[in-house]
């Protein structure tokens, strides 16, 4: 099984890493996890779902043809913010896309709510969330490690980990029986 992943963000191929190996390493034997850098095509700090959906997108059918059209499956995850009603949330979106096929599997992590003050900052400021992040704690490269997630909970739900429930979810159309759930 050969994975491809639209990014070097340690934080994002560590996920893939960990949640491959949990989902496949049974089924497959081995599994081979490439990182390549890809552009997202959309803007450095997406300002909603369907922007983030498509950055992930991009990395991931560009990740498949950056690999030479060779893995099985191409990976794109993309964060950003999106606003529901009054509220600002921050999470990731998973896209999957079966090379052979070119299907594609979705997910996004869970949301957790931007507060005014970054928010502020985002929109008023024109900064990024790492930076803002990087900014805060004083660190470099918040968004390679714990990310925001882990610095605002205190590290108990750090970036890598809570993409990774996204991730489960985008291949979940490869996981399960393919006639009985999915559209064909
Ligand atoms: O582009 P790559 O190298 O893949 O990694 P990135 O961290 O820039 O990742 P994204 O493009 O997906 O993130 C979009 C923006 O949101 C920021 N961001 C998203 N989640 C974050 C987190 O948990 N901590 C810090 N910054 C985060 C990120 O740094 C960017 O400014």
């Amino acid at each position: 099984m050969h994975i491809v992943v639209g990014t070097t963000n340690k934080a994002k191929v560590a996920c893939v890493v960990s949640t491959a190996e949990t989902i496949f390493a049974v089924a497959h034997g081995s599994v081979t996890v490439e990182a390549v850098d890809v552009v997202s095509g959309v803007s450095s700090q997406p300002m909603s779902a369907e922007e983030s959906q498509r950055g992930a997108l991009q990395r991931a059918k560009l990740a498949i043809e950056q690999s030479g059209n060779t893995a099985d499956f191409g990976v794109g995850l993309e964060g950003g913010v999106e606003q529901i009603g009054d509220r600002w949330f921050e999470c990731g979106w998973m896209c999957v896309v079966e090379r052979a096929t070119g299907r594609i599997g979705w997910g996004s992590s869970a949301r957790f709510e931007m507060s005014q003050k970054i928010m502020r900052k985002i929109i008023d400021e024109k900064k990024e969330l790492a930076e803002i992040m990087d900014e805060l704690t004083g660190e470099t490269d918040v968004r390679s490690h714990a990310g925001a997630m882990g610095i605002l909970t205190d590290g108990h739900l750090g970036r890598a980990a809570a993409y990774s429930h996204g991730l489960i979810f985008a291949f979940a159309p490869f996981l399960s029986d393919r006639e009985k759930y999915w559209d064909s």
